[in-house]
């Protein structure tokens, strides 16, 4: 995959091909509220970040800013506001042109970064795509994050080492710039990182923004000046409400003007949060200046043309739209308030922020029927159902080999089976050993139901965390993720008891060849049914160690209800065998090794 500079470059044309084929695109958000649990925690936030350009989200610790981001992505409902990509209101399929970076790495720690990108990039990028040109885009955003150096090394985990935290925030935003977002929403890509490589991050996605013409929207807390002096524009929040926005730059002239003066060589980030998390007095008085600022010349006018919509809305002017009699040839000039604007637009002059404001939701509905209605189809699924089922059988197989194969579950099995084989060994065909016999047949089905089990039950809760985050961000289908994880811990569950019955069945001595086929096959059928108990359990409850609790309850009654520890249950509590799915397996195990067989001594 990583070859010749000239085949790099190659690539990098053809990747270009992908990256280009639609235009970049503005983000707008507008009078954002959100109440989480009753709590008011964004108070009429608006900005707007523009392609190439890099805003930067500032804040004490609680400020809001989190949940701003999670907001604009659309993974927090907003009680009002609005989000818009280029004038048209956030839908699903405009969702996905969205990245969210989160804050906290969330990846599969036994895969090596090389694997996590190849299989992200192979579930995300669209089945259309060629696999070199998927590839070549690898490629591109690994030497675009300059992570190249620990593609092989392992993810890893709090208890596996693994990639540096540098290196998984990278890592972390590589996997989302794959798909090549039109905005990118990063949250505190820097936090735990020393100053240099804090730096060096921030660069590289300063550069790539700009190089790649991406919107970009940044949470961070505390910037070094150098970083500080890379952000083109800036909000601040402080509490749930705007402290500030505008030009980066302009911040610092901004407090000045509520004389609150910086001194020069004071880094203006640490100057800002300092102010923030003053007296209430201050703090108030920077709110209020804030608003001020909304009013002012200062304040953009797509942001202006959007509070002019809902002054007319609440004074009750009639808009057009609900008339229903558009006219599309009436003044043609851009309704989306100048995105896009040609010069022809431009010669005709600036559009009356008024009309702008009353036109807002024709332009809306008008380009959103149409491009919503052709996108429906085109994105839902970035790729088919076939090739989700397919990478995801392996990736988690790559991912869950360990387990599967792990030579402490081989030799584990292995050495109950010779125990076993050998406590039972070579059982006489005397009436004596019927206690024995049936207890080896339970003793194979018990093991088998309670190997698959627990190895089920706790991977749902384990892997929830990242499911979720790639779901959200649209990458696959529950249903190819949950059959592709059924058929891909498929050997676990039927090569390790297959060996286990081979060894127990023909040492103790049991019933011929054709008896070994049908017990084989109903231990087969027992630890699918166990493994498809664990997932449901692991699904229905999701906490590790109350998973782990509900399983033994589970297991154990089974095994009680068997039918070989307890043959004589009080009546009104017989029905409990019938519950039991080890009940089943026992007594076929029984009627195998009982009917047509030598008669006993
Ligand atoms: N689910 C929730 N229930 C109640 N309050 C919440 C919830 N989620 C967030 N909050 C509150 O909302 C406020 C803003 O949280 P948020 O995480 O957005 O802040 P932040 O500025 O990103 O903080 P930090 O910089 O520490 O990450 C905080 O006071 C937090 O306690």
């Amino acid at each position: 995959m990583y070859t010749s500079a000239v085949e790099h470059k190659e690539r990098q044309k053809t990747a270009h091909k992908y990256q280009t084929s639609s235009r970049e695109m503005e983000l707008l958000f507008h009078n954002i509220n959100v109440t989480i649990n009753k709590k008011h925690i964004l108070h009429d936030i608006s900005g707007m970040a523009k392609p190439g350009k890099l805003l930067a989200v500032m804040g004490p610790s609680g400020s809001g800013k989190t949940t701003l981001l999670s907001a604009i992505a659309g993974r927090v409902p907003r009680d009002k506001g609005d989000v818009l990509l280029d004038g048209q209101s956030l839908s699903k399929p405009l969702k996905r042109k969205i990245c969210y970076v989160l804050q906290s790495d969330i990846f599969f720690a036994n895969l090596t970064l090389k694997e996590t990108l190849v299989y992200t990039a192979l579930l995300r990028l669209p089945d259309s795509m060629p696999h070199k040109e998927k590839m070549a885009r690898v490629d591109e955003i690994v030497n675009s994050l300059d992570i190249k150096k620990c593609l092989n090394t392992l993810i890893g985990s709090i208890s596996q080492r693994g990639l540096s935290g540098g290196e998984k925030k990278r890592a972390n935003i590589a996997c989302e710039l794959l798909t090549n977002p039109k905005i990118m929403l990063l949250d505190e890509p820097t936090s735990g990182l020393d100053s240099c490589t804090a730096f060096s991050l921030m660069k590289n996605m300063k550069d790539y923004s700009a190089v790649h013409n991406k919107t970009v929207v940044t949470t961070i807390h505390q910037p070094s000046s150098q970083i500080f002096h890379m952000f083109d524009s800036l909000l601040l929040l402080c509490e749930g409400h705007m402290a500030y926005f505008g030009d980066a730059g302009k911040m610092v002239d901004f407090f000045s003007s509520m004389g609150l003066h910086c001194t020069p060589l004071y880094n203006p980030a640490d100057f800002m949060m300092e102010k923030m998390k003053d007296s209430d007095e201050v703090q108030n008085l920077i709110i209020n200046s804030a608003s001020a600022l909304r009013q002012s010349d200062q304040w953009p006018n797509k942001l202006k043309a959007l509070d002019l919509k809902i002054l007319a809305n609440n004074k009750g002017l009639t808009n057009r739209n609900d008339k229903g009699d558009i006219d599309e040839t009436e003044d043609a000039r851009p309704c989306n308030f100048g995105f896009g604007m040609n010069s022809e637009d431009k010669e005709k002059g600036p559009y009356p922020l008024v009309h702008q404001a009353s036109e807002i939701s024709i332009c809306i509905s008008k380009e959103m029927a149409s491009k919503y209605l052709q996108q429906k189809y085109d994105d839902r699924w970035p790729t088919s159902w076939w090739t989700q089922y397919h990478v995801l059988t392996r990736r988690n197989f790559t991912q869950s080999k360990a387990k599967i194969w792990s030579k402490i579950n081989l030799i584990h099995s292995v050495v109950i089976a010779i125990i076993a084989g050998l406590l039972w060994f070579q059982l006489p065909r005397t009436e004596e050993t019927i206690a024995d016999r049936k207890a080896v047949i339970f003793f194979i089905y018990v093991y088998w139901s309670f190997i698959p089990l627990s190895y089920s039950v706790s991977s749902f809760p384990e892997e929830r965390t990242v499911i979720d985050k790639e779901r959200s961000s649209g990458a696959y289908r529950l249903s190819a993720y949950y059959l592709a994880k059924m058929t891909s811990e498929l050997p676990l569950t039927l090569l390790l008891p297959s060996g286990f019955v081979l060894i127990v069945f023909w040492m103790a001595g049991l019933n011929g060849f054709w008896a070994y086929i049908g017990f084989w096959a109903t231990v087969m059928l027992t630890s699918l049914f166990a493994q498809a108990a664990g997932f449901v359990i692991g699904v229905a409850v999701m906490d590790v160690k109350l998973c782990i609790s509900v399983s033994k309850i589970f297991i154990l009654t089974s095994m009680l209800a068997g039918g070989f520890l307890t043959t004589n249950t009080p009546f009104w509590l017989d029905w409990i065998k019938y519950l039991s799915f080890i009940y089943y397996s026992y007594h076929i195990g029984v009627i195998l090794e009982f009917t047509e067989a030598p008669p006993f001594r």
